[in-house]
């Protein structure tokens, strides 16, 4: 992602006042951050891995950077991420996903979940298939989409991945998210819903990670002198 990024910022005239990897060890990262003077950066785009990304965000908000942050699988930690960014009066902007068309998609997946609300027969459930190099699972994306169940259908109240406990995944409370990991698969989403004579399913299909990476652009640029917690309904609007 980050390579995606810095071509569309440098396509949009953009310039990159620094970027780190996982670097050396601990903190070996932000050294390099710390040569930049807090005014020589407008904003922090943060695609990292699921335990980098708190530290990572923690630094740039405590210098006062506005982070725009597409790392999944660190959201147990979001209410300190939000608390810090209020005591800091900082600005930070989250998304499972920045593509246009799967924010489309999540109203989408509102819409059918509100249509199937009255409609019991139907066993909802989600596959998501991604790269064999992603490192969490379910998708941010797909457990966006579960949540969006869950808002709809009052029987739904948790999400489980599929293979973790059949206990729970065999509980009629749950939206059951499969995970496969297949060669450079970019994102494949899909929610069912399953009767015993039918089934209705909607799909979206990610060609390749420019739609992620334009995005994550779009927020930044958006992100610039706001302050506050942001999501992609308050850049496309509700
Ligand atoms: N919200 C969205 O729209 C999207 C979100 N994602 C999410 O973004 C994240 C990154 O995905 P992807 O780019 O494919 O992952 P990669 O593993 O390809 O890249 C991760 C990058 O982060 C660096 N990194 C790892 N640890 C640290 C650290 N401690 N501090 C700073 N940098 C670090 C890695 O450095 P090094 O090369 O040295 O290992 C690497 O450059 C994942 O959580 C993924 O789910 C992905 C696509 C879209
Ligand atoms: O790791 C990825 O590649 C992706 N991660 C995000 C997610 O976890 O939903 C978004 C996109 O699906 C690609």
């Amino acid at each position: 992602m980050g390579k995606a990024i810095e071509q569309i910022l440098l396509e949009r005239g953009h310039q990159i006042a620094g970027r780190i990897d996982r670097g050396d060890g601990p903190g070996h990262n932000h050294a390099e951050l710390a040569n930049l003077k807090s005014d020589d950066v407008d904003v922090v785009i943060e695609f990292s891995s699921p335990e980098s990304a708190v530290e990572n965000i923690t630094y740039c908000i405590s210098r006062g950077w506005p982070v725009v942050c597409g790392t999944t699988g660190w959201l147990s930690h979001r209410t300190e991420i939000e608390a810090l960014c209020a005591e800091k009066k900082g600005a930070f902007f989250y998304a499972s996903n920045y593509s246009i068309g799967v924010n489309l998609f999540f109203r989408l997946n509102k819409v059918l979940a509100q249509f199937m609300r009255n409609y019991p027969s139907y066993h909802v459930s989600m596959t998501e298939i991604h790269h064999t190099e992603k490192k969490d699972a379910p998708s941010g994306t797909a457990i966006t989409l579960a949540e969006g169940v869950m808002e709809h259908l009052p029987n739904k109240r948790r999400w489980v991945g599929k293979g973790t406990d059949t206990s729970l995944i065999d509980s009629t409370d749950a939206v059951e998210i499969e995970s496969l990991r297949e060669g450079t698969v970019p994102g494949t989403h899909t929610v069912r819903y399953d009767s015993d004579v039918d089934e209705i399913e909607i799909r979206h299909v990610a060609h390749s990670r420019q739609g992620f990476a334009l995005g994550a652009v779009v927020a930044a640029e958006w992100l610039v002198g706001r302050e506050g917690v942001f999501g992609m309904d308050d850049l496309l609007g509700e």
